[in-house]
């Protein structure tokens, strides 16, 4: 990536959030999940999401309630909101990506219907997390691998100024996504 190396400010990491044994069972769980298409700008996406708590309309930016967060997804909730300093409560959605390998998802911030915390489990498979902002001669740029099992938190600059993307996932990888709902 073009541009100068610059760690977002708000971004934390924290590797294996869960052992082993508790990836091993949540991929089981997700595995049984119902993924539905991600349809952007007329364009089918390869990796398929299930949301939980509020499903976000990706043609109208619409949240809406929908079924509870799952009783197998509450501790990796709570550690999350831990690590974001946040009351797990407040992470109302929780969104599942499954990415199967060669899946990406390309540059955006997250919607600003959601709240100034987002934080993400990886389940299956490493990745690199990208972040961009700023044009030309004041791009700035980082990345971050994402191992299996880790988290991140996206808040203050990292979730608001910065775009984030994933480019291609060498294996099939889970995400569970952690979000508040700004309420109107
Ligand atoms: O898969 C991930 O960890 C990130 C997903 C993401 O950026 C998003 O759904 O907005
Ligand atoms: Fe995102």
């Amino acid at each position: 990536m073009r541009g100068v190396h610059e760690r977002p400010a708000g971004l934390t990491y924290q590797p294996e959030l869960v052992d082993p044994d508790e990836e091993r069972s949540l991929l089981t769980a997700l595995a049984a999940y119902d993924f539905g298409e991600v349809r952007m700008h007329g364009q089918i996406a390869r990796r398929t999401v299930r949301h939980f708590g509020y499903d976000y309309d990706y043609g109208s930016f619409q949240l809406t309630e929908t079924e509870a967060v799952p009783v197998e997804l509450h501790e990796v909730r709570e550690r999350c909101a831990r690590l974001a300093g946040v009351p797990a409560d407040s992470l109302a959605q929780a969104l599942v990506t499954r990415y199967p390998p060669g899946a990406v998802i390309g540059w955006h911030r997250d919607a600003p219907a959601f709240g100034p915390t987002v934080a993400g489990l990886s389940l299956g498979s490493d990745c690199l997390l990208r972040f961009q902002r700023g044009r030309g001669d004041q791009r700035r740029v980082y990345e971050v691998e994402l191992a299996a099992r880790s988290a991140y938190v996206l808040a203050g600059a990292a979730r608001s100024s910065w775009q984030h993307s994933i480019p291609p996932v060498p294996r099939l990888r889970y995400s569970v996504t952690f979000r508040q709902v700004r309420r109107s």
